[in-house]
């Protein structure tokens, strides 16, 4: 298998390049830690899980989940390219109306929606909400009949599915915090609540299995049960969903080792587990919707950094710090993530020693990339981490007082910035001084 470093755009300084645009160029003129988008990237993603259901010819609707990356840029790119997007907070909500989703694109998610968030998704007409717990139906029936109007909702299920990856991104399994549960009966209760309810449209069924999931069979498995669940409701209750959404999750490659499926082949297989199931269970047809985040643009951005501090333990290991860190990338310290380091000044270089890459914040855990194979770093070389596309910049944070990083897209040789780099001032702006 090629490795993920030899995957990269050389440019014919031997520089990384994202987009056709000079890594180091970037780093001159944004300055670092710069999250660096190949917005080309983003597109052929798009075109691949679209695509691949065309093929399949069957209704289908690509939602861009973003929490992924949440930006007035991209929510204008992803309408562009004609996806809807689902959001989880009032935040992400307004984002996406501000950065011109269409709001009857827009689904809206979550396991503690606050009323006011209700209320701002029925004001703002958007197009579902992802009904998830009996609070929420209560919230939500209030909210339109105060406002006397209506919205389409689609019920939310934990299909008992154990998705193979980290604890933490599991969500499918039955003592999930997410949907409502099979087994108890639940969710039997909210979709008589909901079939009953004159003011929310029920369109149909969600699950979500969880997120980095590398093979379809667990997408398999989940559409076999919520199958069974709408033949079920089928024959009890004469529902017929005219959605059948499956949820996002879809893995992407960090590390050389990493194999994830194709976005396309994963569609592949979810379309033939419908058509089979459905036809078996002799149901209406119903619309696929997915919800890819991080396989839509995990691997388009690259983070760059500048090099700094060195500290060499003889025979113990060698730390390389860098000017960003968990502020910008919580993934390693949170999941244990990993990634692949390159630098971007010679990344042909010959790559001659094991080092720890790490964060300049107040914590040991502060590690990027525990075992780096690189060139012998010096200070001032920028080293780019790779697929840092998704859930870098929406979980940033601004431990230790350090500003966000700036985020940068890059096609065809250009580059915009499209968020800039926080300030101290910007850190300070809701304090109050006494
Ligand atoms: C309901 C729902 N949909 C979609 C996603 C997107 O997941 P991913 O970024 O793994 O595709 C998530 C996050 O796991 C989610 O909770
Ligand atoms: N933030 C997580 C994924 C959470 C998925 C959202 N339900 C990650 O970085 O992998």
């Amino acid at each position: 298998m090629t490795k993920l470093s030899e995957t990269v755009e050389i440019n014919g300084a031997g520089h990384l390049a994202i987009g056709g645009v000079d890594a180091l160029k970037l780093a001159k003129k944004y300055g670092t830690p710069l999250i660096a988008y190949d917005v080309a990237k983003i597109k052929n993603q798009v075109k691949r899980f679209k695509q691949a259901f065309i093929d399949g010819n069957v209704p289908y609707r690509v939602t861009y989940a973003s929490k992924a990356f949440s930006a007035l840029a991209m929510y204008r790119l992803i309408s562009k390219e004609g996806l809807g997007c689902d959001v989880v907070s009032g935040g992400e909500l307004y984002a996406a109306l501000k950065g011109g989703m269409p709001p009857e694109k827009i689904e809206f998610h979550g396991n503690n929606k606050l009323p006011e968030e209700l209320e701002l998704a029925v004001d703002s007409k958007i197009g579902c909400i992802v009904v998830d717990n009996f609070q929420e139906i209560s919230f939500l029936d209030n909210i339109l009949k105060a406002k006397k109007t209506k919205i389409s909702v689609t019920l939310r299920v934990a299909p008992g599915v154990e998705a193979e990856t980290h604890k933490y991104i599991s969500t499918g399994q039955e003592n999930s915090k997410f949907g409502f549960d099979v087994r108890s009966g639940q969710a039997e209760k909210a979709l008589k609540l909901l079939l009953d309810n004159p003011r929310m449209n029920l369109k149909g069924v969600h699950c979500h299995i969880g997120s980095q999931i590398f093979a379809a069979a667990g997408f398999v498995m989940a559409i076999n049960k919520m199958v069974q669940l709408l033949k079920a409701w089928k024959e009890k209750y004469d529902f017929t969903a005219e959605i059948l959404n499956i949820g996002g999750g879809f893995g992407t490659r960090y590390i050389d080792s990493d194999e994830p499926l194709p976005a396309d082949e994963f569609v592949k297989q979810i379309v033939k587990a419908v058509k089979e199931k459905i036809a078996e269970a002799k149901l209406k047809f119903p619309e696929i919707w997915i919800e890819p985040g991080r396989a839509l643009v995990g691997e388009s951005a690259v983070t760059l950094y500048t090099v700094g501090s060195r500290k060499d333990v003889e025979g113990v290991c060698h730390f390389v710090s860098v000017d960003g860190g968990m502020g910008d990338n919580i993934r390693p310290a949170l999941y244990q993530a990993k990634y692949e380091a390159v630098l971007a000044n010679k990344p042909q270089a010959l790559k001659e020693q094991i080092v720890t890459v790490v964060g300049k914040y107040c914590e040991s855990g502060d590690i990027l990339v525990r075992d780096a194979l690189l060139p012998v770093t010096h200070p001032n070389d920028t080293l780019a981490i790779l697929s840092t596309g998704a859930y870098g910049y929406t979980m940033a944070s601004n431990y230790n007082r350090n500003p966000r990083p700036a985020v940068v897209f890059c096609e065809n040789g250009k580059d915009k910035l499209v968020i800039k780099r926080e300030t101290y001032a910007d850190m300070l702006r809701c304090e109050l001084s006494l």
